[in-house]
């Protein structure tokens, strides 16, 4: 039987407040801190002003969590409660990082809350420790002589990672990717091409007030310039599915042409099983499988909004596929794989603090697991495309060589169909995007086809 988690109470009216236990809740109970946030947002109705310093309060200070630390270390003596750490750690952000907010209003914020969390002793101790930030200000970074554990810190990155980062693609690469990973993704939507133009699309949005313009890399992307993509009637009605930029490579590259049959193996939520069938101009059919069953009625509920009918999903574990599906029945397969999901940590600050150096190697055997029933059910002469959210060497190249070593039926095939900036980045078959390339996620992709 499935546990019921305990609901926790967040929201009293105070941006802070609400921070503070949203954060604890990531910390304590693994909580995903962008689900926690959205939630939050929605079931409170939290007016736009307060919504915008809510968001950045929680994902500054969980980005920058080792950074701040730093800075309190020198101020803080012995062992102190999880919360009021955080509660530090939410007041050193803003003095650090956000240049708007007057040092004594948050002092004063801060205490208020120990007082209301805590007791008198404990404001006094917050207090004190915030005063003394701000008279005698945080350390100088430059005081860490190894360059690596600078760069952790100061970007908030788990030694271990900066240190594979380094290796997989050199200093300066590291750097940029670390540095992007801090920045608040740009909010990106895909056009709908089975209901609208793009043009059309930035019509309707502008009429509900929201500024949008399209994309320079891919054609069907926008970025907003403001509002929320989920609140909007163009969206209700099927003309937009919000998704990154980098998420719109695999269907581009994977080309399913009107009439195919494919199969989408690892498909919830939908977004590029819906892409795929917007390609495919809503003819032919597109099995959408995934492991997790009660995942499958968000691709049916993202189909009915965007007026897909070609889709059938199924609760199907990819690696076990071959034992109910037909083998070579289908002309194109996505394997847009479970990953470890490097390339997406500016939209979930907790994944840099959870993953595990050993997470890969069960992940790349997974990767393997699914690529191996993927080739099976294809049609000699089909194509099949991989992708995974990561910028980790093992569960990309890695993988991808290995499943090669091991099907020799199999072959890289060139990159097309993308625009000319992403076509030139592709190495054999392969294109890895970081994160400061377009300012979309960290993701990878491989084409490959059957040979007849
Ligand atoms: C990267 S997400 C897929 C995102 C989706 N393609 C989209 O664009 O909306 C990976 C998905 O793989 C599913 N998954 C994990 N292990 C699987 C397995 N063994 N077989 C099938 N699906 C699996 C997860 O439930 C998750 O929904």
């Amino acid at each position: 039987m499935r546990k019921k988690k305990k609901s926790i109470h967040i929201w009293d009216g105070n941006v802070r407040d609400a921070a503070l236990s949203i954060l604890l809740a990531v910390d304590k109970n693994q909580a995903y801190s962008n689900l926690l946030l959205n939630q939050t947002i929605n079931k409170y109705h939290i007016e736009a002003k307060d919504r915008a310093l809510l968001t950045e309060l929680t994902y500054g200070t969980l980005q920058y969590k080792y950074a701040l630390d730093y800075y309190l270390e020198p101020y803080i003596r012995g062992k102190i409660e999880q919360w009021i750490r955080w509660l530090l750690r939410l007041s050193v952000y803003q003095m650090v990082y956000l240049s708007k907010i007057p040092e004594h209003a948050i002092v004063h914020e801060a205490v208020e809350i120990a007082k209301r969390r805590g007791h008198k002793g404990i404001a006094s101790m917050v207090n004190g420790i915030l005063r003394s930030i701000t008279r005698m200000g945080i350390p100088s970074l430059e005081k860490i002589k190894d360059p690596i554990e600078r760069i952790a810190i100061e970007t908030s990155h788990p030694r271990w990672i900066v240190e594979m980062f380094v290796d997989s693609y050199g200093l300066e690469k590291t750097v940029a990717m670390l540095k992007e990973n801090n920045i608040p993704p740009k909010q990106t939507v895909r056009v709908n091409t089975l209901k609208a133009t793009v043009g059309e699309a930035i019509e309707l949005l502008a009429q509900e007030d929201i500024q949008a313009e399209q994309s320079k890399v891919i054609p069907q992307c926008l970025n907003l310039l403001n509002g929320q993509a989920a609140r909007t009637e163009t969206f209700r009605q099927g003309i937009i599915t919000i998704q990154d930029e980098s998420s719109m490579m695999p269907a581009i590259v994977l080309n399913p042409k009107p009439g195919e049959r494919v199969l989408d193996m690892c498909a919830a939520p939908g977004g590029k099983t819906t892409h795929m069938a917007e390609i495919m101009k809503n003819e032919g059919s597109i099995l959408a499988t995934d492991i997790h069953p009660h995942k499958l009625d968000l691709i049916e509920e993202n189909c009915a909004r965007l007026g897909i009918n070609i889709v059938e999903t199924a609760p199907i574990d990819g690696r076990k596929a071959v034992e109910l599906l037909q083998p070579e029945s289908f002309d194109a397969i996505l394997v847009d794989a479970p990953c470890s999901g490097l390339g997406v940590m500016r939209r979930k600050p907790d994944i840099k603090y959870t993953k595990r150096e050993e997470d890969f190697d069960r992940l790349h055997e997974i990767q393997l697991e699914l690529l191996d029933n993927a080739e099976k059910l294809l049609k000699p002469g089909g194509r099949l495309v991989y992708s995974t959210c990561t910028v980790s060497k093992k569960e990309n190249e890695g993988t991808v060589e290995a499943f090669l070593a091991s099907h020799p039926e199999m072959k890289l095939v060139p990159i097309n169909h993308l625009p000319k900036q992403l076509l030139e980045a592709q190495h054999e078959g392969m294109l890895q995007v970081f994160p400061q390339d377009f300012g979309s996620d960290g993701f990878f992709v491989a084409a490959f086809e059957k040979v007849k």
